[in-house]
């Protein structure tokens, strides 16, 4: 837990943490998810918990519930929440799965979705994963080795897109690797509509 990166490395707001995870829980994640039935509705796979949110419109509607988290994913939100990662308890899990090749286009989560904190948890193979800062020059790569945690909080979640590039290997630790089956689990707090229309006025 206490591997953190040089956070001058990190865009502001962002923190990186290694080692949240031990092989084992990395093991048996994986394995639950691939019990489970991965949708094929975008390029990559992907698997939804708790809330189904909508890609295209960019919403998650409150027929979008699925119910609370599965034990085990809910486990994980607490620990992101007692050890201080997340300033509000998650209820929205999205599983995704990125093959060699695969990645995610540059975004910033959605704002009125979803509330101030977003933590991704990396399993099974590093890749790298790009910030930019918006209307800004800046940009950052950021290594996202397995069994770690990213959580993006302030500018990090809303003045900088986040995204990993579509390509078969990435330097890391300063050594060109290539990529494996990676899978992340990025956990969110919905906003429900009614507080963040009251946000609004
Ligand atoms: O795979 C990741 O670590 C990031 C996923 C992501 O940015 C997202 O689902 O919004
Ligand atoms: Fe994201």
């Amino acid at each position: 837990m206490d591997h953190a990166l040089n956070a001058a490395a990190l865009p502001p707001g962002v923190t990186y943490v290694r080692d949240v995870l031990s092989s084992e829980e990395e093991q048996v994640i994986t394995d639950k998810l691939d019990a489970a039935t991965w949708s094929n509705v975008l390029k990559r796979r992907v698997q939804h918990f708790g809330y189904i949110y909508d890609y295209k419109a960019r919403t998650v509607s409150a027929e979008a519930y699925l119910g609370a988290l599965p034990a085990w994913l809910g486990d994980l939100a607490d620990r992101l929440l007692i050890s201080g990662h997340v300033s509000a308890l998650p209820d929205q899990v999205i599983a995704n799965e990125y093959l060699p090749g695969q990645g995610i286009s540059a975004h910033v989560d959605c704002v009125p979705c979803f509330g101030q904190s977003i933590a991704s948890i990396s399993l099974l193979s590093p890749c790298e994963m790009i910030f930019r800062e918006r209307g800004g020059s800046r940009s950052l790569a950021v290594t996202l080795h397995p069994r770690s945690c990213i959580v993006l909080t302030g500018a990090g979640r809303y003045d900088w897109t986040h995204e990993i590039p579509a390509r078969k290997s990435d330097i890391v630790d300063g050594a060109k690797a290539q990529r494996g089956r990676r899978i992340s689990l990025t956990f969110r707090k919905v906003t429900p509509p009614a507080v963040s229309t009251m946000a609004a006025l």
